[in-house]
């Protein structure tokens, strides 16, 4: 998942990027960069890294212009540790774009061969972003061969992009000279919305962004989400035009994001983060009521920190008390998304560290938002007997995670999932070294969506149930990704064995 962010306004926009993408850094840790545009020319920096680690003032002083593009990478194909697959992407034809993507493309490798042999582009990354540009360029030449670049010719390149590329995509790219450009692919699965503003002098400034907790960071209304295959295009003289751009568009937003991607305090597709973690909390509490004896429950505890609106919400429908036992420390990122097991599993101990008070001799009823390839719930469930507790009972706010993800979340081999291979609940308790383990029904986290949103015709759930709504996603292309996938593994737990990240 990573985030991305646009800004046209007639103020400069290089810090405003910057607070933006520091409100999106949870959707990507490993690389950052912010393209402006200040005239015809584009001025850019990138880097591996946090926000904050990345841009000095020397380079924020350069990234002058009064519109931009900004990225947060969290890699999910081609290389984790390569600065030049840091997004901005800039291509030079035609006219100049330069472009940022969330999402993942499931048939990167057949465009690439097109794009080289048909189209004759040289992709010189192994990045499916990289691709993508590249077929946007491309349309965008061929509609503009013998025309003038208008809204139309942009809306119909857009829809050639839909007609050729499959997965998941939420772009925003800037055209020199011309205007900014936002689209999402038909079926919506990352998220994408814009918002206005007023500026000083009367003038409406414009948003694209991942998530609106940067609109309201910075202040902005957030208009709504671009719907599935739309594009919308701000052109530089104020106008700005939407247009649907697939034949046949469909929601189906990534419930993952609901569980674990997304800050809680935004609003995707008309459906509050917060309230769908408090919502799955109520889910949750009618299996766990189900399975459980709630005697021997003596508190509900959260891993910190994406499970804690579920678990308070699930201890409020259970009548029982609420304590938090895990202390986090601030400094340490989100694990899940760090590219190595390794540092993955180091960065648990590291993270969360367990009071005894709240566990010795107590049953525990730990919650979590998700288990995906166990490493936090192993370490948290050995920390809670470590420091005493007696019965130690864990409840999974998703269902269970069996297979790969192919839009955008980097998971992609079933060996890795710790219920890759069909485990039941009781194989991953005792996996985990729990006393009971208890996992949200998948129809419990459909209508917890649902309920908040009903005009959502599906969610696609497709890392639970193996449904994958692109339609695309045969058995050798998730035999071929998990091979990558593991090779991705080994690389990036050789270079921080390297680096000395981990022991
Ligand atoms: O089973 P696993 O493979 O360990 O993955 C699941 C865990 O990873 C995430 O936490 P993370 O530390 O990334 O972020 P958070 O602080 O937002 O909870 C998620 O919230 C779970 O705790
Ligand atoms: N998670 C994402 O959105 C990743 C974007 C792109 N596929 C990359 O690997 O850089
Ligand atoms: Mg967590």
């Amino acid at each position: 998942m990573c985030g991305v962010v646009a800004l046209l306004s007639n103020e400069p926009v290089n810090q405003r990027l910057y607070d933006a993408l520091l409100l999106l850094q949870h959707r990507g840790q490993d690389a950052a960069g912010i393209a402006t545009l200040d005239g015809l020319q584009f001025h850019m920096h990138k880097a591996m890294g946090l926000v904050r680690d990345i841009f000095r003032t020397r380079n924020m002083r350069d990234l002058t212009g009064n519109v931009g593009v900004g990225h947060v990478r969290y890699p999910t194909q081609g290389c984790a540790s390569s600065n030049q697959e840091s997004q901005p992407f800039y291509v030079n034809a035609p006219f100049g774009i330069m472009f940022a993507h969330n999402g993942n493309l499931t048939n990167a490798e057949e465009l690439k061969q097109e794009l080289y042999e048909t189209d004759r582009r040289h992709i010189n990354t192994t990045s499916d972003s990289e691709v993508l540009l590249n077929v946007l360029a491309n349309e965008i030449s061929r509609v503009t061969a013998d025309r003038k670049l208008d809204a139309d010719g942009i809306f119909e390149a857009v829809s050639a992009v839909h007609r050729r590329v499959r997965g998941s995509y939420a772009v925003v790219a800037l055209i020199a000279g011309k205007g900014l450009l936002a689209f999402r692919d038909p079926h919506g699965i990352r998220p994408l919305c814009f918002g206005s503003n007023v500026t000083a002098t009367g003038e409406k400034e414009w948003m694209v962004s991942s998530e609106s907790v940067t609109m309201v960071g910075l202040g902005f209304k957030l208009e709504r989400d671009v719907a599935p295959g739309e594009a919308i295009w701000f052109d530089f003289k104020g106008n700005v035009e939407t247009r649907q751009c697939a034949e046949h568009a469909v929601a189906n937003p990534c419930a993952f994001e609901y569980v674990y991607f997304a800050r809680p305090d935004s609003v995707i597709d008309g459906i509050s983060v917060y309230g769908a973690r408090l919502n799955l909390g109520v889910y949750l509490a009618k299996t766990v009521a189900e399975e459980l004896n709630l005697m021997d429950v003596d508190v509900v505890m959260p891993i910190p920190d994406s499970s804690r609106p579920c678990a308070q919400e699930l201890a409020k429908q259970l009548r029982l008390p609420y304590r938090e036992g895990f202390i986090k420390n601030r400094y340490v990122g989100r694990t899940f998304i760090m590219p190595g097991q390794a540092v993955r599993k180091k960065s648990v101990r590291q993270k969360l560290n367990a009071m005894p008070v709240e566990f010795e001799g107590k049953n525990l009823l730990l919650v979590d938002d998700s288990i995906v390839r166990g490493t936090t719930m192993k370490e948290i469930v050995r920390m809670a007997r470590e420091s005493g507790a007696k019965k130690v009972f864990v409840a999974s706010s998703a269902p269970r995670v069996m297979f790969p993800n192919v839009y955008g979340i980097d998971m992609p081999t079933k060996s890795e999932l710790i219920c890759g291979d069909g485990k039941d609940a009781d194989a991953v308790a005792k996996e985990l070294g729990a006393d009971k383990v208890i996992f949200q029904s998948i129809d419990g986290l459909k209508n917890a969506l649902h309920d908040l949103n009903p005009n959502i015709p599906a969610f696609d759930c497709s890392c639970f149930d193996g449904v994958y709504v692109t339609g695309d996603v045969t058995e050798a292309y998730l035999e071929k990704l998990g091979k990558a996938g593991k090779a991705a593994a080994k690389e990036n737990d050789e270079d921080d064995a390297q680096a000395g990240n981990v022991e």
